[in-house]
């Protein structure tokens, strides 16, 4: 199938090297000209595992391209993704401006029937106003189909390809037939491929973003509870996800979600509800929590150190928002950071992929480690943001005797509270002892 893909971000390039790479031709297409003459050359713009050589592989066999020249490409296409972004607008909704900017350039460029989809997480009736846009500039006939992604950073490959559901919003049988088509090799162990009205497409993106949002501030709720009533936090996990109906992922306390999607897409279904004059309370109180949750390893520190960090050198392991991405956008670590730095410390960070997009956000404020241990040397005290593998395991006398004092901030409850006080080092975490 000859398939175009509108946007060369975390979703754009993924969903299309993996159409690449089961047989389509695809091309993919961006406004960003620097991004696109990057791409050509090889290089992908972001650090996603595997992603590199999926592209180069499936450029080199002559299925994957890439192009700023949306109207040379669109027409020859049977089926066109929108994979742009859809951003925090002024009111906490979603900015559609680069969805309807890219929906009516695809208007203007179709030649033949198309099912244009829209993989940008986007509000509910926003399949209905890409479909006006197009039918505003164009005779050609043509379906718009609501696809939303449920990729995480990270493991995005994995979860496109083998994908616990792919949700299909339409009510269009041509399209419907083409969509189950094209996604027909993801699903070949029997995951569903779920058809509804575009609608319920789109607001079941929202709502699943939002439960899983609602299980973490749910879960670092409870680990502050265990803090101030001597439980334990991890065994509380582990007790309650052990129930079938509760299950045991996203129930893991940390710093607070960040990420491109879930502080976002909260905010967006809040207010989606607003504007439909629904109380939604409940989503108030998930972000209330994550917001306090972004300075708890702040205020752990200055009820350690005192009101004033001023002279205090502080490692930072971890600055992308979790493992195994770039991707800075709403990270924990920028609001620690700021933290500490208003409260006078120095910062010494370390990220094992996340140094330059970090350098976009710090500039030179703070400094930037080549390594964990590096990080750590000579340090007050070191704080764990990101619990990215290779800090799981470190070699703690080697540790203790670099730093300045042996004292963690832990945010992502990496140790056992127990040994790291045998091992001589004053740890703090989330909701244990
Ligand atoms: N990042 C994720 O993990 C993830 C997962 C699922 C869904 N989503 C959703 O998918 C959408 C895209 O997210 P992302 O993280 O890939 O975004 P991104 O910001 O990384 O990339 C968006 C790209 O679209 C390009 N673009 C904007 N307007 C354009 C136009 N008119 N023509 C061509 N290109 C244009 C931008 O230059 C940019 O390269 C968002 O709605 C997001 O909420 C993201
Ligand atoms: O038990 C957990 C799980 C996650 N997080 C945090 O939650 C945030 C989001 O993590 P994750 O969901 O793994 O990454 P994303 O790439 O943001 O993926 C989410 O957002 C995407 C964009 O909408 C969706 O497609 C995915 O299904 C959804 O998981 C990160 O800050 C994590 O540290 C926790 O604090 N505790």
């Amino acid at each position: 199938m000859k398939i175009s893909v509108i946007g060369t971000g975390y979703v754009g390039l993924v969903a299309g090297a993996c159409f690449a790479d089961s047989g389509n031709d695809v091309v993919c297409v961006d406004i960003n000209a620097e991004k696109i003459a990057r791409l050509r050359a090889g290089e992908v713009p972001i650090y996603e595992p595997g992603l590199e050589e999926l592209i180069v592989r499936n450029v080199r066999e002559g299925r994957l391209s890439f192009t700023t020249d949306l109207s040379g490409t669109v027409g020859g296409s049977q089926v066109v993704f929108i994979a742009v972004g859809t951003p925090e607008g002024e009111s906490g909704d979603a900015d559609l401006s680069y969805v309807l900017t890219a929906a009516e350039a695809i208007g203007r460029a179709l030649k033949q029937y198309t099912v244009v989809v829209d993989k940008s997480t986007v509000p509910v009736g926003t399949a209905e106003r890409v479909r006006r846009t197009i039918a505003a500039v164009t005779r050609v006939e043509f379906d718009v189909v609501s696809n939303p992604e449920f990729l995480k950073e990270g493991a995005a490959l994995e979860d496109f390809t083998r994908p616990d559901r792919v949700v299909i919003g339409t009510d269009s049988e041509q399209a419907r037939a083409i969509m189950a088509d094209l996604y027909a090799p993801f699903v070949r162990t029997g995951k569903p491929l779920i058809f509804m009205d575009a609608a319920s497409a789109e607001l079941t993106k929202y709502a699943a973003n939002a439960m899983l949002a609602t299980r973490i501030s749910f879960m670092n709720d409870i680990a502050c509870l265990c803090e101030k009533v001597g439980a334990d936090v991890e065994m509380v996990r582990k007790g309650m996800g052990a129930d079938k109906r509760i299950g045991h992922s996203f129930l893991f306390p940390g710093v607070g979600y960040g990420g491109s999607c879930f502080p976002k897409d909260v905010k967006a279904l809040g207010a989606t509800a607003r504007e439909a004059g629904v109380e939604f309370d409940l989503l108030r109180a998930v972000e209330r929590t994550n917001e306090r949750q972004k300075r708890l390893l702040v205020h752990k520190a200055l009820r350690h150190f005192g009101p004033s960090l001023e002279g205090r050198q502080l490692g930072v392991w971890g600055l992308a928002f979790k493992p195994r991405t770039d991707d800075m956008r709403e990270a924990p670590s920028v609001e620690i950071i700021e933290g500490l730095l208003a409260k006078g410390a120095r910062i010494v960070a370390h990220d094992p992929v996340a140094t330059a997009s970090a350098q976009r956000v710090f500039g030179n404020r703070i400094t930037y480690a080549p390594g964990p241990y590096a990080a750590a040397e000579g340090a007050d005290a070191l704080f764990i943001v990101t619990e990215w593998n290779e800090f799981r395991h470190p070699d703690f006398d080697r540790l203790k005797h670099i730093m300045k004092t042996p004292v963690i901030f832990d945010g992502r409850n990496l140790f056992e509270p127990e040994r790291m006080r045998e091992r001589g080092f004053t740890y703090f975490c989330l909701g244990r002892g």
